[in-house]
């Protein structure tokens, strides 16, 4: 019964690779359900053609890709249509995700991602629906009452130009507070569907290293909710109690939640697909 509910927000997960990941999609590709949608992160290390190799090998397995756009690390206005071009040549651009970028300082003419969305160009490119960021936990650098009127602002922008939109939120180890979040969000009148950010299965030490670097919760409060301890990070700790926490609420598991799972897979794609599929499974 238990397993059930927990399960359904499994229904239409989805996953994030890096443009370096190509080969690792590959096998994994065999534990991942048709049409299920490939987001591809936008790398200060990666370049255009391998974001795009990316997305366009995610269509080629039968995934839907959704590339992302990281405003602050865009050099131009020709870098933003450069891209768009070519994802749109792939068949790739119906679905990207659009993100501030975490340069402390932009690198051109967009500080955040609403002057991305509203520049107003994404649909001549074909793109139907925008993803936005959330964050159950917070941020580091920015105040929580910027990060809701930048949402609502976005949300208003993309429902003026016809966007479909969807909140794809940080990874969160703390449960109770995406069920917080989840009745922030529909509080404020956000009606799209939350792709909730869940960490895959990763090395213990993986975990709290990404978890650092972009600052969401602390180490203890991670150990505590995963239930490891500081003294022992060898080994790998799954999101099984995480879902179960979050899916113990009908808010998250009714029909008209709105509320899905989406995977970081942190170099562990196969890891992450083959976890789902034996989770699920088991339920
Ligand atoms: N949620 C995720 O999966 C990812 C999140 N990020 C990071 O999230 C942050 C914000 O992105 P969005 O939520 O789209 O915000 P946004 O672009 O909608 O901006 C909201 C507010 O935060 C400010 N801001 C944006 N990026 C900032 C930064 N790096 N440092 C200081 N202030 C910043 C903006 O000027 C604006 O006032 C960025 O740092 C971004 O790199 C990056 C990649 C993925
Ligand atoms: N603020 C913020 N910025 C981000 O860039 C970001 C988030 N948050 N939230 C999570 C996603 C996931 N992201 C990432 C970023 C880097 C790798 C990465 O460095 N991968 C390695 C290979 C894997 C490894 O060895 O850990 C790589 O070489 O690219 C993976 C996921 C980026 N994302």
């Amino acid at each position: 019964m238990e397993a059930t509910t927990t399960t359904k927000v499994l229904d239409d997960f989805s996953l994030e690779m890096t443009g370096k990941d190509v080969p690792s999609l590959q096998q994994a590709a065999h534990a991942i359900p048709q049409g299920t949608r490939v987001n591809v992160t936008f790398l200060g290390n990666e370049n255009l053609q391998m974001r795009v190799e990316a997305a366009k090998e995610v269509l080629d397995l039968g995934f839907v890709p959704v590339p992302h756009i990281s405003a602050r690390r865009l050099k131009s206005e020709t870098e933003l249509c450069e891209f768009l071009e070519a994802l749109q040549q792939a068949g790739a651009s119906e679905h990207v995700f659009v993100v501030g970028g975490d340069p402390a300082t932009p690198e051109g003419p967009y500080s955040d991602s609403l002057s991305v969305i509203r520049t107003g160009i994404l649909q001549s490119y074909g793109v139907t629906e925008v993803g936005i960021a959330g964050y159950p936990e917070g941020h580091p650098d920015i105040n929580t009452e910027a990060l809701w009127e930048h949402m609502e602002a976005k949300c208003t922008s993309l429902a003026e130009q016809g966007l479909g939109q969807v909140v794809l939120t940080q990874f969160a180890f703390d449960a109770e507070a995406v069920v917080a979040w989840v009745h922030e969000v529909r509080s404020h009148g956000i009606e799209a569907d939350l792709r909730i950010g869940t960490p895959g299965p990763a090395g213990i030490k993986r975990l709290l290293g990404y978890a650092r670097r972009f600052g969401v919760g602390t180490s203890a409060g991670i150990a505590k909710k995963y239930g490891f301890s500081l003294t022992n990070l060898i080994g790998t700790a799954g999101p099984e109690r995480f879902l179960k926490d979050m899916t113990s609420y009908e808010s998250i598991t009714s029909a008209s939640s709105g509320v899905k799972a989406h995977f970081y897979t942190f170099g562990g794609l196969a890891a992450t697909a083959e976890w789902v599929q034996d989770f699920t499974a088991q339920a």
